[in-house]
């Protein structure tokens, strides 16, 4: 199998949106239980339910992967389950290191869906000379003065980084130095990287506020005797105001605008340092990697 050092996804290169690469493992979950279930066919309509996107939103979608599914039978799921995961890149085998192996990197270590998604965990790095030879889910933790060797021992092309917030910004450019290109970012900070770096930053506090947001419009809408006005949108918190979906998906259909754009760029690595365009950013800077609903 080859490894993921040597082959970028083509996704960015054939100029699929970022908005529609973000949305292709919606449809690989969807299509995946599918195919468990050996349903053969599925219409856009069933698809773009079991997804939680529109059905136009969907074909639109399909139409840059080349596939457009057969009139009044739909999509040949195997087919398309091949054709996103060949996107994405899942054909291929990702070796990913994590960096700092506390609660949530032992946490993360012990997934089991990564590697059925391509994604071998290949090492654990802490600074921790206690946590140095322990055995988390199956893999020895390895001290941080060895990261660059283990980097490139392993061909690692995608970093976890666990750590706590202050030391991150360190560790994620002895990362990039060693020749990591991807970073998956959980500390509460913002990263600069070299162009041809893609962060994406994962916040499950926004996620929660933008649930919180929900949960008080719902309550609004239920106070039938004393409905609520409309919150003004320029009443609502700026932080909370970036992460409403629609907006979300406005700065989406920005970004795919602007093409591959800073969180898809694929520059050389070597390029001068930067911070992402607050444009592409979550609340925090960073990509978010988790979509909005
Ligand atoms: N994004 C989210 O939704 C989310 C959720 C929970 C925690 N977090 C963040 O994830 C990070 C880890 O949280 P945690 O609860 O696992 O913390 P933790 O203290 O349990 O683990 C942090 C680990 O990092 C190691 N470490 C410290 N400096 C290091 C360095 N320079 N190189 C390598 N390893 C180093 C420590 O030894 C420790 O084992 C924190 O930044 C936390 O804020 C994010």
């Amino acid at each position: 199998m080859a490894t993921g050092r040597t082959h970028r996804p083509a996704t960015r290169s054939r100029g699929i949106p970022e908005a529609t690469v973000a949305r292709l493992p919606l449809y690989l979950r969807a299509l995946t239980a599918l195919s468990e279930r050996s349903v053969p066919t599925v219409s856009s309509e069933e698809l773009a339910a079991a997804a939680g996107v529109n059905s136009a939103k969907l074909r639109k979608d399909f139409s840059y992967l080349g596939s457009y599914g057969t009139r009044g039978v739909g999509y040949d799921v195997e087919y398309l389950v091949y054709q996103i995961s060949r996107e994405l890149g899942l054909t291929q085998d990702w070796p990913v290191v994590i960096v700092g192996i506390g609660n949530l990197g032992a946490a993360l270590a012990n997934y089991g869906g990564f590697a059925s998604r391509g994604f071998r965990v290949a090492a654990l790095i802490d600074a921790d000379p206690d946590l140095t030879g322990r055995v988390v889910a199956g893999i020895p933790v390895q001290h941080s003065d060895d990261l660059e060797k283990i980097v490139e021992e392993n061909g690692v092309s995608i970093g976890v980084i666990t750590t706590p917030a202050g030391v991150a910004q360190e560790v994620c450019d002895r990362l990039v130095n060693a020749g990591v290109t991807s970073i998956l970012n959980f500390a509460p900070t913002v990263l600069s990287v070299p162009d041809g770096v893609d962060v994406r930053k994962v916040d499950l506090s926004i996620e929660l506020q933008i649930l919180a947001f929900h949960e008080q419009r719902k309550a609004g809408e239920l106070a039938a005797d004393a409905p609520l006005p409309e919150t003004p949108a320029d009443a609502i918190p700026a932080t909370t105001r970036q992460q409403i979906p629609a907006e979300a998906a406005a700065q989406d259909a920005a970004r795919a605008r602007r093409g591959a754009g800073s969180a898809g760029g694929t520059g050389s690595a070597k390029g001068a340092a930067k911070t992402k365009d607050p444009a592409d950013q979550g609340p925090d800077g960073d990509v978010p990697a988790v979509m909005p609903a």
